[in-house]
Formats: structure tokens, C-alpha cells, sequence
């Protein structure tokens, strides 16, 4: 093993890559394309096609309802998908079960955190490792008590003491601990206070040093694009605007209809 392998300086498994590997290197890390899916009689996504680039940060945003939480379950393979395909690292995965799209590399904060309250916090982020058979978890988990200190001053606690914005970084660090190719993250602002927001925003922002992926799903819009490097709206199953993150924060139609202006 190289000195390199021994101490990375990353927590994704996606080690940083040098000229030549990178031209080799797949450009496009997720690739969604006409996906559908239903609940019933219900047809969520009607046709959803977009595509994650190696270390983006990428958001989805839209309302209530709109589709995001199914996109996601989808992705993650918890949630049947009726037509489209998914390609990950350039492999259909649409047909893989969701415990095996964890170990190939697709890691998920869920919506409402599922954090184990009466676990320890430490215990909490062990759990995201439980699929890994390397040594460089411990590692990983000092990564993630300097991304967020107080999980570390408190990591013997349980977790059910945390506030909302401690068990959303909980619920991340433990994605974390998985060594995610792609991270998803679904509604991480939802029930904080701004400045909570703002802390993990910020926190995300920065996982982009650790060359991690990160598919970002919001209804927060304006904090979502203000750390994205592309978004997509999604409105009724379908996406309806698409572009650079701070083209569509400047698009008149989608500051109207998600950024309050
Ligand atoms: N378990 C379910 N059974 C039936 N319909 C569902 C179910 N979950 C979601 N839906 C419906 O599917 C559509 C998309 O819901 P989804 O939760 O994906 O939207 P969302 O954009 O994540 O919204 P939110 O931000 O409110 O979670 C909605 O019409 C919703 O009512």
C-alpha cells in the first residue's frame, strides 16, 4: 500500500485523480434518463431525465409534491421505478436491489434523518459503515467530527438528544461513513432555522474539497442553487427548467415561482 492509500486526503471513495486518469475517468457519474414512476395510480415522475458529473454538486428543486423524494428513492432503489433507466459509473443499475447500491458507491441522507435515538452518536456513524471492509474508517469518522465538532464533543450520547440541525449532520457524517461515489441528500434544511441552514449549507459546500458528489434535493431553492454548481426544477413529475446554477437563480420564472421574488 502507497503512503497515498494509507492517509488519503478525501473521505469519498473516489480518490483524486491525476491528468491522465481523469481523461480515462467517466465524466458522467449518474445518468437518469426518462425515468417514470408511480404510486398506483399516481404517476410521480412522468419522464425525468438528468445526469450528475464527477464531483458537481447538483440540485433538484421544486414544491411540495413535485416528485424530488421519489427521484431520490428511485436512485437510492427504494422506490420501483416503471419505465427509463438509471446508469451509474456507465452500469445500468436500474434492476440492483438498494442494498447492493450502497457498496457500488450511492450513499443517502433520507428525508427526516432516521437517525437511532437511543444509540450513540458514534454508534449512529458506524452504522453508515457496516457495508465496508477496509481500514480506513476510523479515519473517516475523525473526517467527520472535524466537518462537525459537536458530534464529536457529544459522541457518546445518544443520539435522540441532538437538536434538528445536529441529527441533520448526523444523518449526513453517517452517509459520510459509507464513502459515498455520489452522495444524496434529501431536504437537509427542512425544519431548521436559518442560521442552521446556513451552517449546513455550508458544510455541504465544503464536501466539495473532499471530492465528494452530491446530489442535493430542495425545496429551500435559494439556498440549494446558492451552493450548486447545476440545477433542475421539477414540477409535477416533470423537470421544467434546467442550467447552471446561478443562470437559473437569475431566471426570471423560476425566482418567481421558488424564490419568493
Ligand atoms: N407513499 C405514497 N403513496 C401515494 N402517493 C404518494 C406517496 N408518496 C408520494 N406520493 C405522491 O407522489 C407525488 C410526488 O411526491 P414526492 O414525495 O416525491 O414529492 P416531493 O417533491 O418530495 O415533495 P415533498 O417536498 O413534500 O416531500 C405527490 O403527488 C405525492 O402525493
Amino acid at each position: 500500500m502507497t503512503d497515498h492509500m494509507q492517509k488519503p486526503e478525501i473521505i469519498s471513495a473516489e480518490p483524486p485523480l491525476n491528468a491522465a486518469e481523469q481523461s480515462k475517468a467517466p465524466k458522467v457519474l449518474l445518468d437518469v434518463k426518462d425515468l417514470t414512476s408511480s404510486y398506483g395510480r399516481i404517476q410521480a415522475l412522468k419522464g425525468v431525465s438528468l445526469h450528475v458529473n464527477v464531483g458537481e454538486i447538483v440540485t433538484l428543486v421544486g414544491g411540495n409534491g413535485a416528485g424530488k423524494t421519489t427521484l431520490l428513492r428511485s436512485i437510492s432503489g427504494v422506490q420501483p421505478i416503471t419505465g427509463g433507466s438509471i446508469t451509474f459509473r456507465d452500469k445500468d443499475i436500474s434492476a440492483l436491489p438498494a442494498h447492493k447500491r450502497v457498496p457500488n458507491g450511492i450513499g443517502q441522507s433520507p428525508e427526516g434523518r432516521q437517525i437511532f435515538g437511543p444509540l450513540s452518536i458514534e454508534d449512529n456513524l458506524m452504522l453508515g459503515a457496516y457495508t465496508r471492509k477496509d481500514d480506513l474508517i476510523d479515519y473517516d469518522l475523525d473526517r467527520v467530527y472535524k466537518m462537525f465538532s459537536i458530534l464529536k464533543e457529544r459522541r457518546k450520547t445518544a443520539a435522540g438528544g441532538l437538536s434538528g440541525g445536529q441529527q441533520q449532520m448526523l444523518a449526513i457524517g453517517r452517509a459520510l461513513m459509507a464513502r459515498p461515489r455520489l452522495l444524496l441528500l434529501d431536504e437537509p434544511s427542512m425544519g431548521l432555522a436559518p442560521i442552521l441552514v446556513d451552517q449546513i449549507l455550508e458544510a455541504i459546500a465544503s464536501l466539495k474539497e473532499e471530492a465528494v458528489t452530491v446530489f442535493l434535493v430542495e425545496q429551500n431553492a435559494f439556498a440549494a442553487l446558492s451552493i450548486a454548481d447545476r440545477g433542475y426544477v421539477i414540477e409535477t413529475g416533470k423537470i421544467t427548467a434546467s442550467g447552471n446554477a446561478k443562470d437559473l437563480m437569475e431566471d426570471d420564472a423560476v425566482r418567481e415561482a421558488y424564490l419568493g421574488v
